[in-house]
């Protein structure tokens, strides 16, 4: 018999990753767990449970009778995932740090020190996701680094592994990996792709890993644990006080302390209103936060936006976008929302307009839009610009009829 294949997982003490180690173990793989260190915990003011996770990822290796490594990426989460994050908030915009940490940290930094220092032939996370390939063709695949081009080998080009939604829908994570390189995902085993979440569970009972089930699911971003957002985010950026500005008619109607302390869509804080107003617009070239009366107010709604440069997992840009300049798919921007019918053009610099079949509220620039046909996630641009909003071109309906009846405001054209 040759030598058992060898697969890293990755562990984040959690129940999901635990089970992914579990199966690749029952399917007869030689495996080892490594949990990763991203954020380090002393920089944190509020609860950090980064030393638990450790301790639990380890005594599920115990279990499984596996070796455990802990490796840092300490420096480059802060690099590739917190700076960014800042930069884009200072800019206006609200990154997703969930999809910039599996693109950088887990299938790049990650993925290379499996391969490289610890000579792994696979890597496998506990995410809920399928490509095209069976377990063996993984393996048959050459490792290359994530940043390899594909230009030039003619193996990737032919046989591109796509990214599928799993079979818990409820649970898809694509989203998250909607940015991942193609040379990571040929390489990469989802052992939880055809399970539900209710089996995974059922399984850790079995498995005796009480101390991961009794843990309560992350939920948000990580490394604000339990802190208000705006204390968190003005520990890192310098206040820029500006004015809450009413969308309606232009009344101040109070002050904030700097436009990236909110998101699109949120509830603002406005002292001395009764009122609940919600944040619909930025203008950081003055500061001002605009703001809307009610949580569905139809400056929150458009159903057009376009990305930057587009990332395609399986076919860079897809053969029926190229052929026909424009692609019916679905979309989503946040996880469990549900899928929407659009239509996609692709623009000369890569980018993507996407025009929905219906408007949507609180489409959210920085946020990435994916794209999907049918159950395969194509890739995600991050969005950088809004079509109007139904606020908007109500306005110029009305400015145009009392100015004797010109058209109203197009959706704008797709650049060429
Ligand atoms: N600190 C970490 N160290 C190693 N792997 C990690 C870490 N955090 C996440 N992962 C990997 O990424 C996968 C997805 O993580 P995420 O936190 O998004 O989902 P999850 O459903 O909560 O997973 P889990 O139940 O395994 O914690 C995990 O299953 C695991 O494989």
């Amino acid at each position: 018999m040759g030598l058992l294949r060898h697969v890293v997982c990755a562990m984040s003490g959690g129940v999901d990753s635990s089970v992914a180690a579990l199966i690749l173990k029952k399917r007869g793989y030689k495996v080892t767990g490594v949990y990763m260190k991203n954020w380090d915990s002393l920089d944190e003011i509020g609860v950090c449970t980064s030393e638990k996770d450790c301790e639990d990822a380890y005594r599920v290796c115990r279990i499984l009778d596996i070796p455990f490594h802990q490796v840092s990426f300490v420096k480059e989460y802060w690099h590739h995932v917190f700076s960014y994050l800042l930069k884009e908030y200072e800019e206006g915009r609200t990154a997703n740090p969930d999809v910039l940490c599996n693109k950088h940290i887990k299938f790049d930094h990650f993925y290379t020190h499996a391969f490289n220092t610890l000579g792994a032939d696979a890597v496998a996370t506990g995410h809920y996701a399928r490509t095209s390939q069976e377990d063996e063709e993984v393996f048959q695949q050459s490792y290359s680094p994530p940043s390899t081009s594909l230009n030039g080998d003619r193996f990737e080009i032919r046989n591109p592994v796509k990214l599928y939604r799993a079979a818990d829908l409820v649970k898809s994570q694509t989203l998250f990996l909607s940015q991942i390189h193609q040379n990571a995902l040929r390489k990469t085993l989802f052992p939880l792709a055809g399970l539900t979440k209710d089996f995974v569970k059922k399984m850790a009972a079995e498995a005796g890993f009480h101390h991961v089930l009794m843990k309560k699911e992350s939920m948000g971003i990580c490394f604000i644990g339990l802190r208000k957002f705006e204390s968190f985010i003005l520990e890192y950026l310098e206040p820029k006080p500006g004015k809450f500005i009413s969308i309606e008619d232009g009344r101040v109607m109070g002050s904030h302390k700097g436009w990236f302390t909110y998101t699109l869509g949120q509830r603002a804080r406005i002292q001395g209103q009764k009122d609940t107003w919600f944040v619909v617009d930025k203008d950081i070239a003055t500061g001002d936060v605009l703001v809307g009366p009610t949580t569905k107010h139809p400056a929150l709604f458009c159903d057009t936006a376009r990305t930057d440069r587009f990332h395609w997992i399986s076919e860079d840009p897809p053969p029926e976008l190229v052929r026909t300049q424009k692609m019916d798919c679905l979309f989503h921007f946040l996880h469990n929302m549900p899928l929407i019918p659009c239509s996609v053009t692709l623009n000369a610099d890569g980018s993507v307009w996407i025009t929905l079949s219906r408007t949507v509220r609180a489409l959210t620039p920085g946020q990435f839009a994916v794209l999907y046909k049918g159950d395969e996630c194509l890739g995600s641009g991050k969005i950088l610009e809004l079509g109007p909003s139904e606020f908007a071109l109500q306005r110029s309906r009305e400015r145009s009829a009392a100015s004797g009846g010109q058209k109203a405001q197009p959706a704008p054209e797709p650049a060429s």
